[in-house]
């Protein structure tokens, strides 16, 4: 399947996601709340940043889609990231895990792997990041929150995570990489200077989320529609801005303005193999 074949299942989605504006619960790290619920907006969908333990009982049971990130956890934030993300699992909610910074320590290593045994229906990264949390990296190198990997060094990494956890697999990066183990597709839209700007890989993972909940039963081609979209942002985004700071505005209005004819032609994604 090529671009054409992709491109009016994108925007579909991307409708269908406006049109039902999905409740999607972000156990997000600090620096990215504002961007991901900035991009959950514009894209239509309803942010929710409720990460307290106590409230994971009442609040979880009505939400669409959660994302769980780890970009900055610490003890007592984990066991909330365990009890949304396996009530979630239970009542057959999608959820997507951002396993941002994963090779910082042993501590985050230990705690996505246990958030993987509850069942993501995605697991997103960078190359870095994929890589660190298939096993297949080097123990002790770190760049932090950045990936020091292409994206396509982690297909083997991505494949192998894939078909282990049960989840389907999305490494971000200058191709965006998707597989559930046996098809690997890349997303080519986006631009370099998004890596500028922190937190557009969290707010993707919770993009992501949002449109798992409109195609709860085609997690790969919801995952692919949804980067393909913030990847459109961003080019749409680049030409009007200025450096990152502006890029960072200009990418939440053209996610927000985002019309069917721009989706159906920039639309790039190619199946890898
Ligand atoms: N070199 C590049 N060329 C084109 N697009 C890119 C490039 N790098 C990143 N992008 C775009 O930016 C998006 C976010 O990817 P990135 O790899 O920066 O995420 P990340 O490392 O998880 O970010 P963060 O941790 O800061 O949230 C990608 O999905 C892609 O659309
Ligand atoms: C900079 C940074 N540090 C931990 S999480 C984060 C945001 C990008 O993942
Ligand atoms: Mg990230």
């Amino acid at each position: 399947m090529e671009s054409k074949e992709w491109s009016s299942g994108v925007w579909t989605r991307l409708h269908d996601v406006r049109r039902g504006s999905p409740l999607v619960q972000c156990i997000t790290n600090l620096v990215s709340m504002d961007l991901v619920a900035n991009t959950l907006l514009s894209a239509g969908a309803s942010p929710a940043m409720v990460h307290s333990v106590y409230e994971v009982p009442d609040f979880t049971p009505h939400i669409h889609a959660l994302c769980v990130n780890v970009g900055t956890l610490t003890p007592d934030w984990l066991p909330s990231m365990k009890a949304a993300a396996e009530l979630a699992s239970h009542l057959g909610k999608p959820w997507v895990l951002d396993p941002a910074a994963v090779s910082c320590s042993g501590f985050r290593l230990k705690a996505c792997l246990e958030l993987v045994e509850l069942k993501p229906s995605v697991i997103k990264g960078n190359g870095s990041e994929i890589i660190a949390l298939s096993g297949s990296g080097s123990q002790g190198h770190t760049k932090g929150a950045d990936s020091s990997h292409e994206s396509t060094e982690a297909i083997e990494a991505a494949k192998s995570l894939a078909l282990s956890s049960g989840a389907v697999v999305a490494v971000s990066g200058a191709v965006d990489i998707v597989t559930d183990g046996k098809r690997v597709i890349g997303v080519h839209n986006g631009t370099k200077m998004m890596q500028k700007i922190t937190a557009t890989g969290c707010s993707l993972s919770a993009l992501v989320a949002a449109f798992l909940s409109v195609d709860p039963l085609q997690p790969l081609e919801a995952t692919v529609s949804a980067m393909s979209v913030f990847g459109i942002a961003g080019e749409l985004g680049e030409d009007m801005a200025k450096g990152p700071g502006s890029l960072r505005m200009h990418l939440i209005d053209s996610l927000y303005r985002l019309d069917e004819t721009t989706v159906l032609s920039r639309v790039k994604i190619t199946k890898l193999c």
